[in-house]
């Protein structure tokens, strides 16, 4: 894999631990500038450290910020162009998996999404001074699948999946220099699994499994 992520100035959600974190540890170890933004202050500023000592302080910075609190989304974007100079690469990763918390599971894994996409976009167009870049959110197999166990989760990640592939459809992608991909990772061991309480909000389904 090595040398094979050109995009220097990073911007990405949800860097604190899990994907995310793993994500800005591969854009650092390519040679990348990473601004990361998370809700959880304590973590991230562990994380900050971790990788300032390993890739260098001037090449990595930590936000706190939530993503669905969009006027602090601005501002946190702002904040990473002014450390970067430009954002080349925007992430939208921040998600969580909370069914009967179903408003802030979509005003984080969609809303936000949309939000992030667009501050990117009005950043990189070409017709309006930017440089381009890329955008990239992250789905999930839950965006190519439906599943009984997380029906908003799913709902959002299929949102997330067709927004992002629609705007790629536009016929002036190439004049304004932006390209979208959307990825679908399947299962990883991160909190997002390990905190999963669909087991009780659909306990019902898990009776058979649960007897046997
Ligand atoms: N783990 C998996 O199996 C899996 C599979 C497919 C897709 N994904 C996706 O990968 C992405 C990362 O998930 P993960 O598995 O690393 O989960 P995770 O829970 O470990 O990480 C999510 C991060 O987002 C942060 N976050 C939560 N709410 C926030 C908010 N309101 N504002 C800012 N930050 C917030 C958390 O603090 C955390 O650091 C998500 O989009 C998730 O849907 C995960
Ligand atoms: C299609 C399964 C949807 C399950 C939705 C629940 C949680 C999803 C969370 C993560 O985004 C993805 C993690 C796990 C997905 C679970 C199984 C993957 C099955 C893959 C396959 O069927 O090939």
């Amino acid at each position: 894999m090595s040398g094979t992520i050109k995009t220097k100035n990073v911007f990405l959600t949800g860097g604190a631990q899990g994907l995310g974190k793993s994500y800005v540890d591969g854009f650092l170890a390519e040679g990348g500038k990473v601004v990361f933004g998370d809700i959880n202050a304590t973590v991230g500023a562990a994380t900050e450290k971790e990788f300032a000592e390993k890739y260098g302080k001037d090449n990595v910075k930590f936000i706190e910020f939530d993503v669905t609190d969009g006027p602090k989304f601005e501002e946190a974007f702002q904040t990473a162009v002014d450390f970067l100079d430009s954002v080349d690469l925007m992430v939208n990763n921040a998600a969580m998996m909370v069914e009967n918390l179903w408003e802030n599971t979509i005003s984080l894994n969609y809303t936000g999404v949309v939000r992030g996409t667009f501050l990117a976009y009005e950043h990189m167009r070409k017709d309006k001074g930017g440089k381009g870049g890329r955008i990239i959110n992250i789905s999930s197999v839950a965006g190519l699948r439906n599943s009984e166990l997380a029906p908003v989760y799913c709902g959002t990640k299929q949102a997330v999946r067709s927004f992002t592939s629609s705007l790629a459809m536009a016929p002036d992608v190439k004049q304004l220099g932006i390209e979208y991909a959307v990825l679908c990772p399947g299962a990883a061991d991160t909190d997002i699994l390990r905190n999963l309480n669909t087991r009780i909000r659909y306990a019902h389904l898990f009776q058979a499994e649960m007897a046997s």
